[in-house]
């Protein structure tokens, strides 16, 4: 029989940092090779463009683009057909990475590689969850008791990407002290007790060694085995000091199962949540066009908003990154400029029309 090749997926809610916290693992990745499948909710692939401005002319490193959608969901037909060449070039892969797009569940992906047709070449390694800490401890993913809200819609996918996770990384954490960690760390184990390790990312680096190479899903798996310190007792402080655990603790269960047969209804999307381009052909004033996004950001329930913007000064790549109501612009020195803006925004109920009048009224450019 063929080794199993492992596959690693990282999930998370829109905007928590999972490219990020990618980028970080193939930087300090030594001689892995690797094949990362991203996908995003918008038609625009920001991320994977992202992702392969650090990796160009790396031959270790093969980046499959899943754009529009949601990852090994009923529609997608390429999830299988990309695994499979992926299994056909075995020998040159040690390692599957899968970014589910920030509106999937990591369950679709994880019944697929049980299926026949992946059974037999891949293994999950483990589901990490990356977490906004600072939105979650703004109550951000606390269910209302509105009905199609769009803040129980946020809600119960936050949920149920913890509930499959085995580990959750807290990222964001940079402007955060011990308390706040703590605090984090009770409120995710509150809400998934199943999670297995909690790890912290200071600004989104993640420990590699926790990432790939886990095997926390082995059929022969009998103990669990890492030889990094146990979690402090639940009175204990967290780690400030991410050196001090490795920013690594254990919750001491052992392997769950994930019981996939039972949760298929949940792969159906929910038609609230929405996607699409605005676009301008003329140039833009940073500055202006971050207030209107924050002030859009405000007006309407915008949860993602991500592009590339054309300047008139700048030679390389402007990049816009919206989480809500937090914008920032900046250079992306690994491409060039582009020659019109293009900005996808996804939230819950969007309105195209408002944004676009928004945007073009504030900039005094037109978007559409
Ligand atoms: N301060 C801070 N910002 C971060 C950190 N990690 C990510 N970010 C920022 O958060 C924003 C979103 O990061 P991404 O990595 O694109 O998030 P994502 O989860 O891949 O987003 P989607 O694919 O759209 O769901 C970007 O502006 C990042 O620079 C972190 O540890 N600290």
């Amino acid at each position: 029989m063929n080794q199993l090749i492992p596959v690693t997926i990282v999930t998370g809610f829109l905007g928590s940092g999972k490219t990020t916290v990618l980028r970080g693992l193939i930087n300090r990745r030594q001689t892995s090779r690797l094949a990362l499948l991203i996908n995003e909710f918008g038609e625009v692939s920001i991320d994977g463009a992202l992702l392969r401005g650090g990796v160009d002319g790396n031959d270790q490193i093969r980046i499959h683009d899943f754009p529009y959608g949601l990852i090994a969901y009923g529609d997608d037909e390429l999830f299988i057909p990309v695994m499979r060449a992926i299994a056909e070039r075995r020998a040159h892969v040690d390692h599957v990475l899968i970014e589910t797009s920030g509106l999937a569940l990591p369950t679709a992906v994880m019944e697929m590689l049980q299926g026949p047709g992946l059974a037999g070449d891949f293994i999950l390694d483990a589901t990490l969850a990356v977490v906004d800490t600072p939105l979650l401890l703004a109550d951000q993913f606390e269910p209302d008791n509105a009905a199609h809200s769009p803040q129980a819609a946020v809600a119960s996918l936050f949920e149920q990407q913890l509930e499959y996770a085995d580990v959750v990384v807290l990222n964001k954490i940079d402007l955060l002290d011990e308390k706040a960690l703590l605090l984090a760390e009770t409120r995710v184990r509150q809400r998934a007790p199943n999670v297995r390790f909690l790890e912290l990312a200071y600004h989104a680096q993640l420990d590699i060694r926790l990432a790939l190479g886990l095997r926390l899903h082995q059929p022969t798996l009998v103990a669990h085995n890492h030889r990094y310190t146990p979690m402090p007792g639940p009175d204990a402080s967290p780690p400030g000091n991410q050196d001090r655990l490795n920013g690594h603790a254990h919750s001491g269960l052992s392997a769950h199962s994930h019981g996939l047969a039972t949760h298929r209804h949940f792969h159906e999307q929910d038609p609230g949540w929405l996607s699409f381009v605005l676009r301008s052909q003329a140039p833009q004033q940073t500055e202006t066009l971050r207030s209107a996004l924050i002030e859009a950001a405000r007006a309407e329930p915008i949860l993602r908003s991500k592009g590339f913007i054309r300047t008139r000064d700048s030679e390389r790549a402007v990049l816009v990154q919206g989480v809500r109501s937090r914008v920032v612009i900046s250079v992306d020195a690994a491409k060039p400029a582009v020659q019109k803006s293009e900005l996808v925004f996804i939230g819950y109920h969007l309105s195209r029309a408002n944004i676009a009048a928004l945007l073009t009224e504030m900039t005094g450019t037109l978007w559409k």
